[in-house]
């Protein structure tokens, strides 16, 4: 393809050389430069793309994308400025790939927690309402039936568009995608063409990589700041940041809600751990989800149908047969009469909505015991809050590994337990091995009480130094029945 043509939405600063030259490629990783590609330099959080130009031209390449030009010219190379090659990474990406999220209906979900289940839960229905769809998410992606393992909630720019760019090409009418706010920050959306957004609510994460909750603020309205005229954007009412998100959007907005007024209005009517009857605007439904969360997420799902023109009463009537995703709120019942639930809550707020709602249906008949981590190398702050949610919401709280990464688990144990005062640490146990700590919850559970395993949800493994050792919790918690 003509670089120029590949350049076609990227400002140009300064080219040294010819633009109108054939390229076989684009590339940001030195690595995996081959002939006649064109090198993007990006600057990452661990190095900067720009010390490997002369790698990348080493390895064959004929161009150059970077902010800076280097110090050092060839004569046969054609080099482009521009003001962040990331941005340019994501134009180029889509150009590469015949902009394939203008051949879609493409709708972004964003937010601390409610993502993997709301963009999950769209395109099972959309698929049950006849439509091929495709879906980008932390478990998984989808190109219409078709499973692609996912590295990230979002890809980098070159693998998303190639990914959209398959869904198009088997017939994909809809791609429904996990919006991170790294994936933001770091402009691997960039050059998308959206024609919904859906913000779910904004709570602790992430904020080792955006340093403060500001940031991470930022960088997630930044997704709402650049969405077009013609593109919907729903928000979550019930969250003190959900019309924060849309002020400057130019999109049209809408609003669900469990609580006020909004455009989507839900209620939760009953509320069991086999399901929950719910008003969405005032027509009844039976749902298999349980937690008020989720109830909050079938709402934005509900919305999103609407406001993508699907007939309410066919979309009510599939969201009663959908259900909870990999990972989300799995239930396993014990013969031994007691309940355990395998979720991926893995920040405060997610821990105490799912504690929450356990205890709302426990209703204090019986006991529950939450084995819970926090991830090595992740935020540091979220891990004296995560033991304190799980210690004061249960009967029991095992504080044990999670993914320690590069991290010592020992020491990642003693964040957690920094959080607990002396009476919080005596209603706690600290186990480092999870398989451990998971039989020890389960030998302590009696009939009726429930048996949370927190953090890992749909994680079939555990990164021990950087090694990714198969362990599935489920397969655990059945290890244990
Ligand atoms: C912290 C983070 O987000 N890092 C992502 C980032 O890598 P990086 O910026 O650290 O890259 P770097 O190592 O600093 O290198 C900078 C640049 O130099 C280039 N380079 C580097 C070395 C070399 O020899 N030659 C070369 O050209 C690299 O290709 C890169 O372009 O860009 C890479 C390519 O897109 C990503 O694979 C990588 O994801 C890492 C593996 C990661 O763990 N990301 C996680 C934190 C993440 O993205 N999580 C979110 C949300 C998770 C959730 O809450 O669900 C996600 O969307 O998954
Ligand atoms: N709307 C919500 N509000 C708060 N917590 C939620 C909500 N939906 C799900 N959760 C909790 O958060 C956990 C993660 O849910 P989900 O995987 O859908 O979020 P996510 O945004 O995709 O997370 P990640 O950013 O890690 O990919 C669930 O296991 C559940 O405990
Ligand atoms: N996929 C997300 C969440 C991982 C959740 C938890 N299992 C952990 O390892 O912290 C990430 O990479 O940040
Ligand atoms: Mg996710």
């Amino acid at each position: 393809m003509m670089l120029d043509d590949i350049l076609q939405n990227v400002i140009l600063l300064k080219t040294i050389g010819n633009i109108d030259i054939n390229v076989s490629g684009i590339q940001f990783d030195s690595r995996k430069v081959e002939a006649e590609n064109v090198f993007v330099a990006t600057r990452g959080t661990a190095s900067d793309g720009h010390q490997y130009i002369a790698t990348a031209i080493e390895n064959g390449a004929v161009a150059i994308v970077c902010e800076e030009l280097p110090s050092e010219i060839n004569p046969n190379i054609t080099y482009v400025k521009v003001e962040d090659s990331s941005d340019a990474l994501g134009k180029m990406a889509s150009a590469w790939y015949d902009f394939p999220s203008t051949k879609m209906t493409l709708v972004g979900v964003t937010g601390t927690n409610g993502k993997t289940t709301i963009a999950t839960l769209l395109y099972q229905l959309f698929r049950e309402l006849g439509h091929k769809s495709g879906l980008l998410s932390t478990v998984c992606n989808y190109v219409n039936d078709l499973a692609v393992e996912a590295t990230h909630t979002t890809p980098d720019a070159l693998a998303l568009n190639a990914l959209l760019a398959q869904m198009v090409d088997a017939g994909c009418e809809y791609a429904f995608m996990e919006v991170s706010s790294h994936s933001i920050d770091q402009h691997r959306i960039s050059g998308l063409e959206f024609d919904g957004a859906i913000f779910t609510n904004i709570t602790r994460d992430h904020i080792d990589y955006h340093l403060t909750f500001e940031n991470y603020l930022k960088a997630k309205k930044q997704f709402f700041d650049n969405l077009s005229t013609d593109a919907f954007a729903l928000t979550n009412a019930d969250d003190k940041n959900g019309l924060v998100m849309l002020q400057n959007s130019k999109a049209k907005k809408y609003t669900y809600s469990l609580r006020g007024m909004a455009d989507f209005k839900t209620r939760i009517l009953e509320h069991g751990f086999e399901g929950m009857l719910l008003d969405m605007n005032d027509k009844e439904v039976n749902v298999s989800f349980i937690g008020k969360f989720n109830a909050s997420n079938l709402s934005a799902v509900f919305g999103a149908a609407v406001l993508l023109g699907q007939d309410e009463l066919e979309v009510l009537r599939i969201i009663s047969s959908l259900h909870s995703v990999s990972g989300r709120f799995e239930t396993l019942h014990s013969p031994a009469g007691y309940t355990a639930i395998v979720d991926y809550a893995h920040t405060p707020d997610a821990l105490v909505n799912v504690i929450g709602t356990i205890n709302q249906i426990l209703q204090g008949n019986g006991r529950l015991i939450t084995v819970v981590g926090c991830g090595g190398n992740r935020d540091k702050g979220k891990r004296p809050m995560m033991a304190r949610e799980a210690v004061n919401g249960s009967w029991k709280a095992i504080l044990t590994s999670d993914n320690p990464r590069f991290e010592e688990p020992q020491e990642i144990l003693n964040d957690m337990l920094a959080g607990l005062d002396v009476v919080e640490k005596a209603k706690s146990l600290t186990i480092v091995d999870r398989r451990e700590a998971i039989k020890t919850a389960c030998a302590l559970a009696q009939a009726g009480d429930v048996v949370l395993v927190a953090g890992k949800g749909h994680e079939d493994y555990q990164i021990i130094q950087g090694v990714k050792h198969h362990f599935d919790d489920r397969e655990e918690v059945r290890k244990c029945f």
